[in-house]
């Protein structure tokens, strides 16, 4: 692999119910080619129509808690009482052929890959406002009411640490918020190219 071939690392964050699932298949819809979701790892029981190894791996704690002992996960964190993890070994084969890998995870994971990626680019998803997000959450009829108020508090710290990301996209149309994110990652990767480009020539490499 030559140096300036590897793929930039895009990690997407934000409150549950503002959008990301909904603007991230549209983000793929318009370059299915260059982009490449990494599907995460979880204890927590599948939605209706969520498909084992599409949308998640849908594993039990057991299995989750061995894999931690065995490094297998780039980070992981506990959201509302399951696990979360990012299995790591994909993540860098598809970085290594030059695909740009976009991880979709809550803001205490993606704390952890900024200590170990910290080339990354971190993007954060906002609603207009808090009364869309819960319309949002609550229309989407996926979570009983208690699940839902512990996910708003969540969410509500969520927001105190969006200022720790390189840009915040606030999701007013999907359309909108999937062409915004589209430019970030456009704009990163020809930033990263010319500075590894500079790089090189500064050491008179081919
Ligand atoms: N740290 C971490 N968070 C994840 C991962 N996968 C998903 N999440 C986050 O976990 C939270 C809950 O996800 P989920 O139960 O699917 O609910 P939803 O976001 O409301 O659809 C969301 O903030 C996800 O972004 C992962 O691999 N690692
Ligand atoms: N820009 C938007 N305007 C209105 N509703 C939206 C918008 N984006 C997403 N939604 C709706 O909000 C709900 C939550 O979206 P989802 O993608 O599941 O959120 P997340 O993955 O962040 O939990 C879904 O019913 C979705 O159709």
């Amino acid at each position: 692999m030559k140096l300036n071939e590897r793929g930039l690392l895009v990690v997407i964050s934000g409150p549950s119910g503002v959008g990301k699932g909904t603007v991230r298949k549209a983000l793929f819809n318009i370059d299915r080619h260059n982009l490449e979701y990494s599907v995460s790892m979880t204890t927590r029981s599948p939605r209706l129509g969520e498909q084992d190894g599409k949308d998640y791996y849908f594993v039990s704690k057991d299995e989750f808690e061995n894999r931690i002992k065995e490094g297998k996960f780039l980070e992981y964190a506990e959201f509302v009482g399951n696990y979360y993890g990012t299995p790591l070994d994909k993540v860098e084969e598809r970085l290594n052929v030059g695909k740009e890998v976009v991880l979709e995870i809550e803001v205490q994971g993606a704390m952890q890959v900024r200590e170990k990626m910290p080339e990354a680019v971190f993007v954060f998803i906002a609603p207009p406002s808090r009364d869309a997000l819960r319309e949002r959450i609550t229309g989407r009829a996926t979570e009983p009411e208690k699940i839902i108020n512990q996910r708003m508090d969540k969410a509500d710290r969520e927001f105190d640490v969006a200022h720790k990301y390189d840009y915040i996209v606030v999701n007013d149309t999907v359309e909108n918020a999937a062409d915004k994110i589209m430019a970030i990652i456009r704009a990163e990767h020809s930033k990263t190219k010319r500075t590894i480009h500079k790089y090189m020539k500064m050491l008179e490499v081919e």
